[in-house]
């Protein structure tokens, strides 16, 4: 059988660099290009590039992805920095290109995963939550895309249940004080050298809380899941927002 022909965006970088090891490491992949900022994006097609990994900054991934969807490359992307006027762009490039496929994953590890899964699922019991991420202080971006996404789970469980908005009796605060307002749902983001990725969803009721938990310590936690995004996303055209889709979370 012939092997998945994968190229790397962003091969320099903490997580690029990583993707690009475990590619080379699988024995159905075939590394074709580990490309950084300085390269041509034209190598991708001349190395025949079947699915490409974007590891990239927000400031790039918008311009590699309307190159792969233009030229039918399928994309895994763990980028962060998502709008909903990115993700409608994106949409529209792929409806010009029918049989292409686009996952973008706000979090490739099966922890943070669950997280976001666990926090949407109790997120109707309890008055209050909040959510507090921390990160290495390279990060480009806050809140992170992990936690974004998480807060607007929440928020969506939160309205689908009816739930009143949450109890706070803050009248004066310094900027900032009280996180960014995600949907309702406060996140605040930590920058600390000697942290990797890590995420506490905070939520509380009447005489009990209940925190759920996750820490990346490796680069390592996000690669089964950047794996299993290439082998999957050549048969899933369109665009696919979440690891989850790709986990048999009920099985
Ligand atoms: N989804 C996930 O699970 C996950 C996990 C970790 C990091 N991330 C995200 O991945 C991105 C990269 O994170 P990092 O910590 O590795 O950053 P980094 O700065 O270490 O690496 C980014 C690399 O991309 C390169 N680059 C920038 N523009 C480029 C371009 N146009 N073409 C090719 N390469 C380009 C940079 O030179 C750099 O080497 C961030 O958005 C981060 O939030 C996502
Ligand atoms: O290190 C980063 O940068 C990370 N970015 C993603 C995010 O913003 O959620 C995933 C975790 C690591």
């Amino acid at each position: 059988m012939s092997k998945l022909r994968v190229a790397v965006l962003g091969a320099k970088g903490r997580i690029g660099s990583e993707a690009a090891r475990s590619v080379e490491a699988a024995d159905d992949l075939e590394l074709v290009a580990a490309l950084d900022r300085d390269d041509k994006i034209e190598t991708l097609s001349e190395k025949g590039a079947q699915v490409v990994v974007d590891l990239t900054h927000p400031d790039a991934v918008m311009g590699n992805l309307e190159y792969c969807v233009a030229n039918g490359i399928h994309g895994v992307v763990g980028t962060t920095g998502w709008t909903d006027e990115r993700l409608a762009q994106l949409r529209g490039w792929l409806e010009a290109a029918p049989a292409t496929g686009v996952l973008i994953a706000p979090n490739f590890s099966i922890g943070a995963v669950l997280t976001m899964q666990f926090a949407q699922q109790a997120a109707r019991f309890f008055e209050s939550v909040e959510v507090i991420e921390l990160h290495h202080p390279n990060k480009a971006d806050a809140p992170s895309g992990t936690a974004h996404r998480t807060a607007q789970l929440i928020a969506a469980a939160r309205e689908k249940a009816g739930s009143p908005a949450q109890p706070d009796a803050t009248t004066t605060a310094l900027d900032g004080a009280r996180g960014a307002d995600v949907d309702g749902v406060p996140v605040h983001s930590v920058r600390l050298r000697g942290l990797l990725a890590h995420q506490e969803v905070l939520l509380g009721g009447e005489g009990e809380t209940l925190t759920i938990r996750h820490d990346s310590l490796h680069h390592k936690s996000f690669m089964p899941g950047i794996l299993l995004g290439v082998r999957r996303v050549v048969d899933t055209p369109g665009l696919t927002f979440g690891l989850e889709h790709f986990l048999d979370l009920n099985g």
